[in-house]
């Protein structure tokens, strides 16, 4: 039976799956909503699988502007690939025009595009750089990511607070220094 790109009633199954297995009981009044409730999560945290996040550069303003433009403190949140538990933070985006210049809000949606999937905050980083880089032919593009992994934080080793920063530059960042120095010091300024 076909139910689109994300299959809820599968998603159910395996949750009340996942309940009997754990040893609660799926049939009390408390969890009888919870496997559909589970499913509509899923389908709206890895809504990322199935869209193309490059769609938002499409529409570009062509400005003569070619310094820095960088959009701090974007909150995001994700899910660790390796747990399924959320990992949530913010994201430093800049980039260097080369005449076109995007929608300020288009930055902070591809951010949220590219965390509702499953991730690793390496790839993300990675990700977000390149589809700048590519949509907007950018002369450089430096994304920072900071974020708490409540994998690390709930369970395991249990180090809530520890901080992962990622950083991936591309362009003149990369090939000149002071650019990249310029870019980061915003990035950190209190
Ligand atoms: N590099 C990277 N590692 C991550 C990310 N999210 C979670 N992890 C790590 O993925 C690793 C998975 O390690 P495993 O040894 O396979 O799993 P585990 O036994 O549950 O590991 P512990 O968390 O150490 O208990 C852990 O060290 C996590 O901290 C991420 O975004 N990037
Ligand atoms: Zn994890």
């Amino acid at each position: 039976m076909e139910h689109g790109p994300v299959d809820l009633p599968r998603i159910e199954r395996a949750v009340r799956e996942i309940l009997l297995a754990v040893g609660e009981d799926p049939d009390r009044d408390g969890l009888l909503e919870t496997p559909a409730r589970v499913a509509r999560m899923y389908k709206e945290l890895f809504s990322g699988l199935h869209s193309e996040p490059g769609r938002h550069l499409e529409k570009v303003f062509e400005e003569k502007y070619d310094e820095l433009v960088l959009v701090r403190d974007i909150t995001f949140h994700s899910t660790c690939e390796h747990h399924l538990l959320p990992f949530l933070g913010v994201a430093h985006v800049g980039y260097l025009p080369n005449g076109r210049v995007a929608g300020l809000s288009k930055l902070a949606r591809v951010v949220d595009e590219i965390s509702r999937k499953p991730q690793v905050q390496e790839r993300m980083t990675h990700q977000i750089a390149d589809l700048l880089n590519n949509e907007l032919d950018a002369k450089g593009v430096v994304v920072v990511l900071e974020a708490e992994h409540t994998c690390m934080s709930i369970r395991g080793i249990r180090k809530p607070g520890a901080l992962t920063i990622t950083s991936a530059v591309r362009g003149l960042f990369k090939s000149n220094p002071p650019s990249r120095a310029e870019a980061m010091a915003l990035i950190n300024r209190k």
